[in-house]
């Protein structure tokens, strides 16, 4: 697992959305290799969403071959409200940009079978691919999408019952009214998105700085559904300054050294073309410590352990 670690959220916004151009370029989609994202909503992806416009209206970005899955829905909302991730998905990206429309795949919290639209959407998941690059966020109590805690690590798509803690956090778009925000949900499974080729979560704030640290500090637990990522092959967590506080010194330290290698190796605007070998500058450069990093500390590592970071 990878922790990319920035001063505040509009440089963590930027940093993802570099990230996720660079990682379509690299890929070069066309109508029969589509690329293939899974997409979150909520605040976290607002300023990485306003970023891909930006790619998109100066000619840096198409998504004309991207096709995109979104984590979550809630149940019963009329699609055209505008707290629907629907509307939301709407309104913060794909109208903005030139994807087809039929490439779009949001769950229904309105279908008939609840039950029916979830194996549907799996399903549909599976005959494109699978997921290349899923992108995430997190709420302050560590769920990913809305596998709120205690729910399963295998789990796949399917109807969820939402936690009070979310459905009060969730009442900032309901007029501060909890009795307005939904109680259920359809949401993609923590298997789901395990199953992504590629993870990458969005954590910002002072207020998701425990689960921060439950995610990268602790074991895998079901009571804080994100830090199953621990498990993923190639996972990267984006988050600011505020979200480390509750990290150790240590912990913060050690992410910071390994971006600093791959830095020199790459350079910064290699950002999301690790792993291609033929980007580094000189055969000599070639790393001992790949940067699919793992968290083992390695001796080239070490040796960037106690250098001073600029902020
Ligand atoms: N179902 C969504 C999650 O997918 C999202 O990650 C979370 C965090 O939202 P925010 O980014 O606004 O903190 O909110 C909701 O619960």
């Amino acid at each position: 697992m990878r922790l990319i670690i920035r001063s505040d959220y509009d440089e963590v916004s930027e940093y993802i959305a570099t990230y996720v151009k660079n990682r379509i370029l690299e890929y070069n989609p066309t109508r029969e290799r589509p690329f293939v994202l899974g997409l979150p909503t909520g605040s976290s992806p607002v300023g990485l969403y306003k970023c891909l416009v930006k790619f998109y209206r100066n000619n840096e970005l198409s998504f004309k071959h991207v096709i995109t899955f979104n984590m979550d829905e809630y149940v019963g909302l009329p699609r055209d409200h505008p707290e629907s991730y629907h509307s939301f998905m709407w309104h913060h990206l794909f109208k903005h940009i030139d994807i087809a429309p039929d490439n779009v795949n949001i769950l229904d919290g309105n279908a008939e079978n609840l039950s029916e639209e979830c194996v549907r959407f799996e399903r549909k998941i599976k005959s494109v691919g699978g997921i290349e690059l899923f992108i995430g966020g997190i709420g302050p109590d560590g769920h990913i999408a809305f596998n709120e805690p205690g729910s399963s690590l295998t789990s796949r798509t399917r109807v969820k019952t939402l936690a009070y803690d979310t459905i009060l956090a969730n009442s900032r778009f309901f007029d501060n009214d909890i009795n307005k925000v939904p109680r259920m949900a359809l949401t993609v499974g923590v298997g789901t998105v395990m199953e992504a080729r590629e993870v990458a979560i969005i954590i910002t704030g002072a207020h998701k700085a425990i689960a921060l640290s439950k995610c990268i500090e602790e074991g895998v637990n079901h009571m804080w559904t994100v830090s199953a990522i621990q498990l993923h092959p190639k996972a990267l967590i984006v988050c600011d300054e505020d979200a480390t506080l509750e990290l150790h010194v240590k912990t913060v330290k050690y992410f910071k050294s390994i971006e600093h290698v791959i830095n020199n190796l790459i350079g910064a605007e290699n950002v999301g073309l690790q792993g291609n070998v033929k980007k580094y500058p000189t055969p000599e450069a070639t790393p001992e410590v790949t940067p699919e990093v793992t968290p083992e500390v390695t001796p080239i590592c070490e040796a960037f352990y106690n250098l001073p970071f600029k902020r």
